[in-house]
């Protein structure tokens, strides 16, 4: 399974992400915490180039905090800075802006030695649909906008969020699209809610996520629906589907309905906090 974008909105999407990287001292990545591979765009990497980058693993409130410290460790030794955070948490929000002024520093720090005024960081957030970069940029915006004149490279204005005094934000993020030629990478997208229902069977992704539970999160399962295991997937969406009253005249169990009820309740966080993803 290949899914692929319209490419004249990917070459778009790249282009201008790529004129706005040349505004900025360095990129804030967000990735999904409960797939942080997954919602990384690979094209990213490409344009780049020598700008350093942190990743903010975004929505750490529905992803399991064990596999969430390993996400940490697993970019700490591939040297990437990177932080987990619920975007409505001021302290996680500060985290943010502690490493982003970290990491901005050195580039003020070879300003100063070469004589040059040092100005404040300038940073730009970028990341899939859907993973939470207006929220961040709200949060972090706080309400104090900084408008400041034109920079070479771009006509039209670009609006400057002084976040600090030492670190301002672009205040548009830059989307990639997900790339997934890995099926399973397509599933964990639909899981966590990143594809729309549209695009992949809401059967075929409720599925997944049984599965996915039965592998690794049994307790879960016991708890919300009454099972632990289960040999037959349509036994199993037919237990629920009775449980939670999915029953069409005749009796029948109407697996359109159940399908709904896991994907809600996976994204209502009512299946428990559950990472579709683990480093190795
Ligand atoms: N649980 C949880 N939800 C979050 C968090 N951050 C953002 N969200 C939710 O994720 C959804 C998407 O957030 P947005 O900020 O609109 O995401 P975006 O990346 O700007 O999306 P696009 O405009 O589609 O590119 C919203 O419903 C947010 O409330 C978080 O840390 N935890």
């Amino acid at each position: 399974m290949t899914i692929q974008w319209f490419p004249g909105h990917m070459a778009k999407a790249k282009r201008e992400v790529a004129e706005k990287l040349k505004l900025v001292d360095f990129v804030i990545e967000l990735v999904d915490a409960r797939a942080p591979l997954s919602s990384q765009n690979p094209m990213l990497h490409g344009i780049l180039q020598e700008k350093p980058k942190m990743v903010v693993l975004m929505k750490k409130d529905l992803a399991d905090p064990e596999i969430t410290e390993k996400w940490i460790q697993h970019f700490k030794n591939r040297g990437v800075t990177s932080v987990a955070i619920e975007a409505n948490r001021k302290q996680d929000v500060q985290k943010v802006i502690q490493k982003a002024k970290d990491l901005g520093k050195e580039k003020l720090d070879k300003l100063r030695a070469k004589g040059i005024r040092p100005r404040a960081s300038r940073a730009m957030i970028i990341g899939i649909p859907n993973v939470g970069k207006s929220t961040l940029i709200n949060r972090l915006a706080n309400k104090k906008m900084a408008t400041t004149g034109d920079k070479p490279g771009v006509t039209k204005k670009q609006q400057w969020i002084k976040v600090k005094k030492e670190f301002e934000l672009l205040d548009t993020p830059g989307i990639l699209w997900p790339k997934f030629e890995e099926e399973e990478v397509g599933y964990r997208l639909a899981s966590i809610g990143t594809i729309k229902d549209q695009i992949l069977p809401k059967e075929d992704v409720a599925a997944y996520v049984l599965d996915y539970l039965k592998a690794y999160y049994p307790a879960f399962l016991e708890e919300r629906f009454g099972f632990e295991d289960f040999d037959d997937m349509m036994e199993a969406f037919e237990h629920i589907g009775r449980k939670r009253g999915c029953l069409e005249s005749g009796g029948h169990v109407n697996f359109e309905k159940v399908s709904d009820i896991i994907l809600q309740d996976l994204r209502d966080g009512k299946l428990g906090l559950i990472s579709f993803e683990r480093p190795e």
